[in-house]
């Protein structure tokens, strides 16, 4: 029998018609998310054509980009940042209304960024196709999912026929060994990966993570880690699914019950890649030689140790890389050749699809505990089930005790889309996934780094090792 790897399992049984040299395959899709920034005209689409909603069941909607942190006001309004942000979530709720999408908004106790609600209900799961308006729909992945981030006119595709034209990717193994060391995560992992792709390295690919490091990785981290894959240029990223996920997953509003779970499980076993199938390309990194990870640059891939020297385009010999890093670091305005440890912080900001789960405010919590904040700085749950779980264990106390900011969940300052947002100029270590020109506001510049490495940044007012911001030294 053909040896198969995980993703060609999953594609494998989702075509409807295989592609040809003119046409893409036709792909069912499983699982359709959707939020309010790319989805009003495709509704538009469907009126004008008089299409009806192929499968309401396979679709799911909150909010999550335009929305407030802070809490509505005492008159029952929410601060939406301008008219534009008040419409796009009023144009939601009516097209999710007559259309019969099930939709979790702004007042909702389920509502999240899409990447942290969708598998916190449980609507993830093993095997399926997923595919949403947004890029960072690869974060899905880590249940061993498809997961596709489509573009506007394709929404309107999926939501009329429930289908997806797509080229069949080819694959790439990021094999990862050894084990990541104290004060590491798996951003730290998938800022070391992206560096050493470089920020198209992944195009036309979907990548599968393996390896014992992998393994050893909790689903947050797995999130994490396949929410990036976009910023190396690929398709999407996968995790083979073990009993980490059917654990995560037991249990949750849209998972199956009794029998049907032990059903589901039993075929989500089969998934995993099978011994000795081939990938179109491989590559091999060893976690136990990593340290923690910050971008200085203007795109992900731009990534060094937090201990590391800010790279000097003088030694580097190829003239288009060299252009891209200087340009880089004029906008970002720091020395080549200096330590990135100590560069001033204005800002920092934990949260994001990419770090704005459970274990990420525990990470924050453990530096932030007794100590004082020199930044500003903005703690953002991804979704009212994390700002609720944390709350419970006392972190929305911690955070605010140490002078940080304990806000709703959103989008927030990773996008910079509902008014939280840098000044011209600021320094921010934030846990999002983009550092691109103005992302966080325009003129603002960004570094990425983990959750702890964003904490130790905010405590030292200053770019900071956090293995010794917890050690005291
Ligand atoms: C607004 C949306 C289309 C966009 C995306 O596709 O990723 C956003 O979520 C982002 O992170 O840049
Ligand atoms: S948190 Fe950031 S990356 Fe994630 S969906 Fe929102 S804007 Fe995009």
């Amino acid at each position: 029998m053909q040896k198969k790897t995980l993703f060609e399992k999953v594609w494998d049984a989702h075509v409807v018609r295989p592609e040809t040299p003119e046409t893409p395959a036709v792909i069912y899709i499983d699982l359709h998310l959707v939020h309010e920034v790319t989805s009003p005209q495709a509704f538009t689409v469907l009126r004008e054509r008089g299409l009806k909603l192929r499968r309401t069941d396979r679709t799911l909607a909150t909010m999550d980009h335009s929305t407030p942190t802070l809490p509505r006001g005492a008159d029952g309004k929410w601060p939406f940042v301008d008219a534009m942000a008040a419409a796009q979530v009023a144009q939601m709720e009516k097209n999710c209304a007559d259309f019969g999408v099930e939709l979790h908004g702004l007042g909702d106790d389920a509502q999240g960024v899409v990447h942290v609600f969708g598998p916190e209900q449980g609507a993830t799961q093993p095997g399926m196709t997923v595919v949403c308006g947004d890029s960072h729909t690869a974060t899905h992945g880590a249940f061993g999912a498809l997961a596709f981030g489509i573009g506007t006119s394709e929404v309107g595709h999926v939501l009329a026929s429930q289908c997806l034209l797509q080229r069949r990717p080819k694959t790439l193994a990021v094999r990862v060994d050894g084990a990541l060391g104290a004060g590491l995560s798996a951003k730290d992992l998938i800022l070391a990966i992206i560096a050493k792709l470089g920020m198209g390295g992944g195009t036309g690919h979907v990548i599968e993570y393996l390896g014992p490091a992998i393994r050893a990785l909790s689903m947050e981290g797995r999130m994490t880690l396949c929410n990036m894959s976009i910023e190396a240029g690929a398709r999407a990223g996968m995790v083979a699914p073990d009993d980490v996920t059917f654990q995560w997953l037991a249990g949750r509003p849209r998972t199956p019950k009794g029998a049907e779970w032990e059903k589901a499980v039993a075929a989500w076993r089969q998934l995993p890649s099978d011994p000795g199938a081939r990938y179109d390309r491989e590559i091999v990194l060893d976690a136990s030689a990593l340290e923690p990870m910050i971008t200085f640059g203007t795109n992900p891939g731009q990534g060094i140790a937090v201990t590391g020297l800010v790279p000097d385009p003088a030694a580097e010999k190829d003239a288009q890389a060299r252009s891209t890093l200087e340009a880089a670091l004029r906008y970002m305005s720091l020395t080549p050749g200096k330590p990135i440890a100590g560069q001033k912080v204005d800002v920092v900001f934990i949260g994001s699809c990419t770090n704005g789960r459970l274990e990420d405010m525990r990470e924050a919590a453990k530096v932030l505990k007794g100590r004082r904040v020199q930044t500003r700085t903005l703690v953002v749950p991804g979704s009212h089930a994390v700002k609720r779980a944390a709350e419970a264990e006392g972190i929305d106390r911690i955070v605010r005790d140490s002078g940080a900011e304990w806000r709703e969940p959103g989008c927030s300052m990773c996008i910079a889309m509902n008014g939280d947002r840098l000044e011209p100029g600021q320094y921010c270590v934030s846990t999002s996934n983009r550092n691109f020109e103005g992302r966080q506001g325009p003129g603002g510049r960004t570094l990425l780094a983990s959750p702890l490495t964003a904490a130790a940044a905010a405590v030292a007012g200053a770019v900071a090792d956090p293995r010794r911001v917890l050690e005291g030294r």
